[in-house]
């Protein structure tokens, strides 16, 4: 069924575990990632960001979030599995509107690079509006180092616990994305992998929300070996490793954030196939093996978080 993300994210808070959200941009991404969750009989976030609702709708976003919304709910209709469809960082009134609008089961208020006070007034405007339209709000506090709203800032400004329980109180957000150390993209870390657990553990104790973790693909080497072998240039690509990743789930990270993954899964099926398939040009085949690879890594994610059976 097609349910509220809030619904899904409750659930793994009070039980401990935490649900990928998954970022697509077309059909083939969204196939792949629901045969994962119905081979492992799990809860599904689907997510999209802005760009991607540009994207499908050609320069339309409210084009784009229907699309989006008739795309997943045809498959979440039909499946006992439960998905919900969430705007990822939707900085434009506008767009977040026209999610709302469209159907989202929720969407975030990406104001974390505006002061605290900015921050707030913009995410209580927009919680104001979606809770009318039953729809669950995501907001992030602290920012994430790499690029994020095409600001390239070397630095993550860390989340402040104690500003985090004022912000949760003052704006009534479902759910929070505390920037931890994590960043988009497939180059996270210069040295080694390391993320704020503390922090993470205090956000936890004194919000006792459903957290989100952004920028939390792992770049799986199994997907950069094979994609390498046939052309690409990853070098240098680091991401959050598993054991990284399951401290921050048993700290009480509930939503896991996940696109990078997913995309070089496909690339490097997409470049295998065709290297090795020089007369195929039915997309329904030189596809499948992308597919195939962003399926596994979506099954592979699921069992990780400890979402598997609890469909
Ligand atoms: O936190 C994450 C995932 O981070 P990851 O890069 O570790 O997968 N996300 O929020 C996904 C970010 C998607 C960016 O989309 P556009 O390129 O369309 O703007
Ligand atoms: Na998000
Ligand atoms: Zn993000």
């Amino acid at each position: 069924p097609y349910v509220n993300t809030k619904d899904i994210l409750e659930k793994a808070n009070k039980e401990y575990y935490a649900v990928a959200a998954f970022n697509i941009n077309n059909l083939e991404f969204l196939q792949a990632i629901v045969e994962g969750g119905i081979e492992k009989k799990s809860p599904l976030i689907i997510e999209t960001s802005e760009g991607a609702m540009k994207y499908a709708g050609m320069g339309d976003p409210l084009r784009g979030a229907s699309l989006f919304v008739k795309m997943v709910r045809e498959f979440a209709d039909s499946l006992d599995i439960p998905i919900a469809l969430h705007l990822d960082h939707g900085k434009n009134f506008k767009y977040i509107i026209s999610a709302i609008k469209a159907g989202y089961s929720s969407v975030m208020i990406d104001a974390s690079d505006k002061p605290l006070e900015e921050n707030l007034k913009a995410t209580k405007d927009i919680v104001r509006i979606a809770h009318a339209a039953g729809v669950s709000v995501e907001a992030e506090l602290g920012k994430l180092a790499g690029i994020e709203d095409n600001v390239a800032s070397a630095e993550s400004v860390l989340v402040n616990p104690d500003e985090a329980k004022y912000f949760v109180e003052e704006t009534q957000v479902d759910f929070l994305a505390p920037a931890i150390g994590t960043s988009h993209g497939a180059f996270k870390f210069k040295g080694e992998a390391k993320l704020d657990f503390d922090r993470l553990k205090k956000v936890k104790e004194l919000t006792k929300m459903p957290l989100v973790l952004h920028g939390a693909s792992s770049v799986v080497q199994e997907m950069v070996e094979i994609a390498e072998n046939y052309g690409a240039d990853f070098g240098g690509s680091k991401g959050v490793p598993s054991d990284i990743l399951k401290e921050t789930v048993r700290l009480g990270i509930n939503k896991v954030n996940t696109d990078t993954d997913l995309r070089m899964a496909f690339i490097a099926g997409l470049r295998e196939f065709l290297q090795n398939n020089p007369k195929e040009f039915d997309p329904r085949k030189y596809m499948e093996t992308a597919k195939s690879y962003v399926k596994k890594v979506v099954s592979d994610r699921l069992e990780l978080l400890g979402s598997a059976n609890k469909a």
